[in-house]
C-alpha cells in the first residue's frame, strides 16, 4: 500500500488530501474494512472540520495530481433541451438512440436532467465494468417509485424486481439457490421441450391460415404466448394452453392487463419528471396502471392458491407431495405466502416480453442473414441430427448460443438500467454523491465499434471463443445485467429461446415475407420491434 497526495475537490472546495492506492477496493467508507477485489479506492480523510470531504469510492484509475470533478462541470444536454426530446419529439419511444445521440455528443460519461431528476447516464464499457464491480451487497434500482407506489396502496408485498435493502435480500437468497444455475433450470428442460413442440404445431397452424402457406403474421403475438406457456410451465407447474387456438379466459385476461401494464409505461416514466407537490393538480397515470397490476396479481394469487390447496389435499390423503418451484417455495415457506404471489407475479412479468421480443428479432435476423441461418442449422444437424435437443446439449450448440447473445447484443430488450448509488463514488475523475441517479447505457456500449468491431453486423460467430486472445470483452454487452443484482431469470430465458431456437431451426427454413420491410427497433419500456414482423416457415423436408 502506497500514499501519494492528490487533488480533490467537493463541491466548490478544493483540497489536498491523502490517496491510498491498494490492490484492492474497499467497498465501505472505512479505509480499513474489508477487502474485495482488484482496483484502486480513494479516500480522503478528515483534515479540519472545515475541510472535511467526503469518503468516496474511486472507480477508476486514480492518476496522481488528478483533480476530482464536480457534477457541475459534467458535460449533458440542458434540461431545457431534454424537455422539448422526450416530450415533444417523443423520445420515450427512441430511448435507445438518444443514448447513442448523447454519448457520441457528451462522451462516456454525461449527465441529464428530467424535471427534478438528475441522472448521470455511464456510457463506456470500462466505467460500466467499474460502476457494477463496485457495487454493494444489495444495489438499488432506480424508476421504481410507480411500482411502489402501487404496493403501497393495494397493500401487497413487492418482488424481487421492487423490492430493496433486506426484503430484497431476503428474496433473493431463496430465488438464487432455486434459478440462477444453468444446472438448477436443466430440471425443467422436458417441460420447455413439451411447450416447444407445441409451438412448432402452432407455427404450422399459423401459416396454414395464409394464402401462400409458409408467412406467419406478426410472430411476436406467436412468440409472447409461447413465452407465457413456457414461464408458467416452470412457475405455475401448469400449461395455460396459450398456445391452443382457443386460450382459456384467465390466461387471456392475463394478456389484457399485461397488455395495459405495457400501454401505460409512458405515463408512470412521465410521474417520474413530475415533481410531488405537482402531482395532486396532474391527472395521475394510476387508474390504468392498477387495474392492470390487481390483473396481474389475481392471475397468480389463483395460481398459488390453486397449488396450495393442492399441497393440503395432498398431505391430507398422506400422500408424498412432490413439484417444481412453486410447489417447493410453499412447502418451505421460506417467503411467506404474500412474498410468494409477489416473487410469481414479477417473474412472470419480467419473463414473457422480454424472452418473446428477443426471439422475434433473432428470427428476424436469420431470415434476412440466409448463410448465417445456414451455418447454424449445420451445426444443429450435425450435433443433434434429427433428435430433440435438451439442456444437456446446449453447451455442444455454441451457435444457437452465440445467435442468442448476439441478437441481444443488437437488441438489448433493456437497452438501459437504472442504479441510484448507494455510496460516495468517483467515476471517470468526476464526484457523484450517494443517492445519484445512474443511468447504466447498454445499447450504446452494445453497438459500439471500439467494443464490438463490425457493430452493425450479425454475427453470431463472434462469440464463440476460440481462445483467450479471441475473448470478446464482458461489459461490452451485458443484456441481463451483471452482478448480485442481475437477471436472475436469465438461465430459464436461455433454455427458453436456445430450445426453441434450435426446434425451430431442425424443422424451418426462416425467410423474410416481402410485406415485410427494413423492421427498426423503438424502446416501449423495452426495446420491441417498432412494426410487426411477418415471416415464412417453409418445412425443411
Ligand atoms: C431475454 C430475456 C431476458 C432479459 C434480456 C432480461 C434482462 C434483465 C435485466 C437487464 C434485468 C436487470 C438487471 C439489473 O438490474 O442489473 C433483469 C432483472 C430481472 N429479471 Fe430478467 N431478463 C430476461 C428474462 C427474464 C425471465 C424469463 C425472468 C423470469 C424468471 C426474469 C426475471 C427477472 C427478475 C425477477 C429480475 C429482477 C432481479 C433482481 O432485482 O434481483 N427475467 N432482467
Amino acid at each position: 500500500m502506497s500514499i501519494q497526495s492528490t487533488i480533490l475537490r467537493v463541491g466548490r472546495k478544493t483540497l489536498l488530501a491523502d490517496v491510498v492506492t491498494t490492490p484492492f477496493l474497499l467497498r465501505t467508507h472505512s479505509l480499513h474494512k474489508t477487502a474485495t477485489s482488484g482496483s484502486l479506492r480513494v479516500a480522503a480523510e478528515h483534515s479540519g472540520a472545515d475541510d472535511l470531504v467526503p469518503p468516496a469510492i474511486e472507480v477508476g484509475d486514480v492518476q496522481k495530481g488528478t483533480r476530482v470533478k464536480s457534477l457541475k462541470e459534467m458535460p449533458g444536454p440542458s434540461a431545457f433541451g431534454n424537455l422539448i426530446e422526450f416530450f415533444y419529439r417523443d423520445g420515450f419511444s427512441r430511448i435507445h438512440e438518444i443514448q447513442m445521440e448523447h454519448s457520441q455528443k457528451y462522451g462516456k460519461i454525461f449527465k441529464s436532467r428530467f424535471g427534478p431528476q438528475l441522472v448521470v447516464s455511464i456510457a463506456g464499457r470500462d466505467l460500466l465494468a467499474q460502476v457494477l464491480r463496485a457495487e454493494g451487497v444489495a444495489p438499488q434500482r432506480a424508476n421504481m417509485e410507480s411500482w411502489k407506489e402501487y404496493r403501497d396502496i393495494s397493500g401487497r408485498s413487492t418482488g424481487l424486481i421492487s423490492a430493496e435493502g433486506d426484503d430484497w435480500l431476503k428474496m433473493r437468497s431463496v430465488l438464487r439457490q432455486l434459478i440462477m444455475r444453468p444446472r438448477d433450470v436443466a430440471a425443467f428442460s422436458d417441460d420447455v421441450s413439451a411447450v416447444v413442440v407445441d409451438l412448432v404445431k402452432r407455427i404450422k397452424v399459423l401459416r396454414s391460415q395464409q394464402a401462400d402457406r409458409h408467412t406467419v403474421l406478426n410472430i411476436n403475438d406467436m412468440y409472447f404466448k409461447y413465452a407465457m406457456e413456457g414461464i408458467s410451465t416452470i412457475l405455475y407447474e401448469s400449461r395455460l394452453g396459450c398456445l391452443e387456438d382457443s386460450i382459456p379466459k384467465t390466461s387471456q385476461e392475463y394478456i389484457t392487463a399485461l397488455n395495459l401494464m405495457f400501454s401505460s409505461f409512458k405515463t408512470t416514466m412521465y410521474a417520474g419528471a413530475i415533481p410531488k407537490w405537482l402531482r395532486p393538480v396532474i391527472p395521475s397515470p394510476g387508474g390504468k396502471f392498477c387495474s392492470s397490476w390487481d390483473g396481474l396479481f389475481k392471475f397468480s394469487q389463483m395460481h398459488v392458491d390453486k397449488k396450495l390447496a393442492d399441497i393440503r389435499a395432498k398431505m391430507v390423503r398422506g400422500e408424498a407431495v412432490q413439484g417444481g418451484l412453486l410447489t417447493h417455495m410453499l412447502v418451505t415457506m421460506e417467503m411467506n405466502k404474500e412474498e410468494i404471489t409477489a416473487n410469481m407475479t414479477e417473474m412472470l412479468l419480467a419473463g414473457v416480453d422480454t424472452t418473446s421480443f428477443t426471439l422475434s428479432w433473432a428470427t428476424y435476423l436469420l431470415a434476412r442473414h440466409p448463410h448465417v441461418q445456414q451455418q447454424i442449422f449445420e451445426e444443429v444437424t450435425q450435433t443433434l441430427g434429427g433428435r430433440m435437443p435438451t439442456a444437456n446439449d446446449v453447451p455442444n450448440l455454441p451457435l444457437i448460443r452465440g445467435l442468442v447473445k448476439e441478437t441481444l447484443r443488437l437488441f438489448p430488450v433493456l437497452p438501459g438500467n437504472g442504479r441510484i448509488t448507494q455510496d460516495d463514488l468517483i467515476v471517470g475523475g468526476y464526484f457523484l454523491p450517494k443517492g445519484t441517479q445512474l443511468a447504466l447505457c447498454h445499447f450504446s456500449t452494445s453497438m459500439s465499434e471500439e467494443n464490438f468491431p463490425g457493430a452493425d453486423d450479425f454475427r453470431p460467430d463472434r462469440w464463440i471463443r476460440k481462445d483467450q486472445s479471441d475473448r470478446v470483452d464482458n461489459f461490452g454487452s451485458i443484456p441481463f445485467g451483471y452482478g448480485i443484482r442481475s437477471c436472475i431469470g436469465r438461465r430459464i430465458a436461455e433454455l427458453e429461446m436456445h430450445l426453441a431456437l434450435t426446434q425451430i431451426l431442425q424443422n424451418f427454413r426462416i425467410e423474410v415475407s416481402p410485406e415485410t420491410e427494413d423492421i427498426k427497433a423503438k424502446t416501449h419500456g423495452l426495446l420491441c420491434p417498432g412494426a410487426p414482423i411477418d415471416l415464412k416457415f417453409v418445412d425443411r423436408v
